[in-house]
Formats: structure tokens, sequence, C-alpha cells
């Protein structure tokens, strides 16, 4: 009892100094609940310490390598230079995530990896394939989406190309857009189908409908979309692709950080339904 008494009055003294002291330290440092939101709204962005975390958050630049190719991800209008695309969009909500405007730095399907590994930009975007090659240079963020290769013919020829022992056959013109998965697979898998290697991507669906070429295999999300763009095509079997990918974002190696930051981002974005608002505005 008297232990308790004789603590019991230093107690309530103690509690009254600390509590006072620490209302002084408080107000002093700004950190009351009021003061707290205006500092942390006025803080400085952290000065570059090494890893791109803070030197976007410090510059306020995301440099973002896209291809622009690669409609529903990226797109590039010729006559404006301005991008759009879930990707895009994807890239602007990361950079305003860090306070940070996103600049697109164009790459090719050929020379994303040494875009990217020389420091022309922070991040690839842009229905990025994982690839094991690619993960042997640099990292790949968590993954926000699957896909797989499938074919796109017309549509009047959709029964003739629905295997690749059906594809891969002589006289078969198979188009591919060169530098990425789809050259890759094309040349994996085709001994005797004619491989036409077609620059733009942009203008290879065209290629199809005109006649000029019978058959693509490129990812079941890009088959989908084109074949709404194209009425004249038709997407064979996008749900029961040849092969399993996934669609990551691309970053530099050795920044942990950096890397932390993109897949808490990723996550929560595939799980807090934005990524799918971004994607169903491209359907
Ligand atoms: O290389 C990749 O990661 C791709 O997925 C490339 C790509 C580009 C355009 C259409 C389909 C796939």
């Amino acid at each position: 009892m008297s232990v308790r008494r004789r603590a019991g009055v230093p107690s309530a003294l103690a509690l009254v100094v600390v509590t006072v002291v620490v209302t002084v330290l408080a107000v002093l440092a700004g950190t009351t609940a009021g003061a707290g939101l205006a500092a942390e709204r006025a803080r400085p962005s952290p000065a570059p310490s090494g890893t791109l975390l803070d030197e976007v958050r410090h510059s306020g630049r995301l440099r973002v390598c896209t291809t622009g190719d690669y409609r529903p991800f990226t797109y590039r209008d010729p006559r404006t230079g301005s991008y759009s695309g879930i990707d895009i969009d994807m890239a602007r909500d990361l950079a305003g995530s860090l306070g940070a405007k996103a600049e697109f730095t164009p790459t090719t399907w050929g020379n994303l990896l040494t875009d990217l590994t020389a420091g022309r930009c922070d991040i690839g975007m842009g229905g990025i394939s994982v690839t094991l090659d690619r993960a042997r240079e640099a990292v790949f963020s968590e993954p926000y989406r699957t896909d797989g290769k499938t074919p796109i013919a017309r549509c009047a020829d959709k029964d003739r190309y629905g295997t690749l022992a059906r594809i891969d056959r002589a006289g078969v013109r198979v188009i591919v857009n060169p530098g990425g998965t789809n050259e890759t697979f094309a040349r994996a898998h085709l001994h005797h189908a004619t491989i036409i290697v077609h620059r733009d991507n942009n203008t290879i669906f065209d290629e199809i409908v005109a006649g000029r070429a019978d058959v693509m295999i490129t990812d079941a999300g890009e088959a989908l979309y084109r074949a709404r763009l194209h009425p004249a095509l038709c997407a064979i079997h996008p749900d029961r692709p040849f092969t399993f990918a996934e669609k990551a974002y691309l970053l530099p190696r050795g920044d942990q950080e950096f890397t932390n930051y993109v897949d808490e981002w990723v996550h929560l974005r595939t799980h807090d339904g934005t990524y799918r608002r971004y994607a169903r505005a491209w359907q």
C-alpha cells in the first residue's frame, strides 16, 4: 500500500511534467495535429540519395521508357506526339504518387533493355512481358496482368490458323513486329511459314486486313483490342493462348528502395480497382 501511495505522488507529478514538456516540444517542432499536416505538405522533397525513389521526388520527374506502339498499353499519336494507354495512365499515377510528372522517353522493343540499363529512363512501362532474358539484365516489378500468345487473322480465315501446326505451313505469311516477344516466339516455333518483319506495330494489322500477310501471333490483350478496332480481324482462341506470360514494369537493378515502392504501388493499384478502371477505359 505505502509503496503504491509513495509511487503515486511522484507518478502524478511526473505525468504533469512529462505532458508539459512533450506539449512544448511538439509545439516547437510544429507537430501538433494541424501543424503536422501543414509541415507534411511543406516538407521539401529529399535530396538525391542514390535511390531513384528520392531522385524522382526531388526532381519532380519520372522518366518512363515506352514504345508507344502497343495498344491498349502504350500509344504515341504520330500527329501530336502525345501518349495514351493503360500503362500511360499507370505511369502518370505512379509519378503523381511521388509528387512528380511522368516524362515519356520513346524507345523500341529492341532497345528497351539497353535504354533502361544505360539510365536513359527510370522505368520501362507499356505492356512489357516478363522474360528471363530481361530479368537477367534488369528487375521486374510485381506483375499486374497475365497474357499469352494467340493468333489474329482475317475472320474469314479464322478456322485455318487455330494451331501452331496449321500456321507453320509453307505459304502462310506470319507477320511480326521486331525486337520483342512476338518475334522471339515466331522464330522459335515457325520453321515452314514465311515470317514477315513489319517495323511499325501501329500499322501491322492493316497489312493483314489488306491481304499482304495472313496471321499475326501476339498477346491476347492486343489481339482482342485490335479485333475490336478492325472488324475484319478475329482473335483466335484468346482465352486459350499458346503461352503464359505476365506483364510487369521494368526497373533498373540494384535499387531496392525504388523496387519496393513500385511493387507496393502495383500491389495497391491492382487490388484497389485503379488498374481495372484504367483498363476498362481502353476496352
Ligand atoms: O516484348 C514484349 O514484352 C512484348 O510483349 C512485345 C509486344 C509488342 C507488341 C505486341 C505484342 C507484344
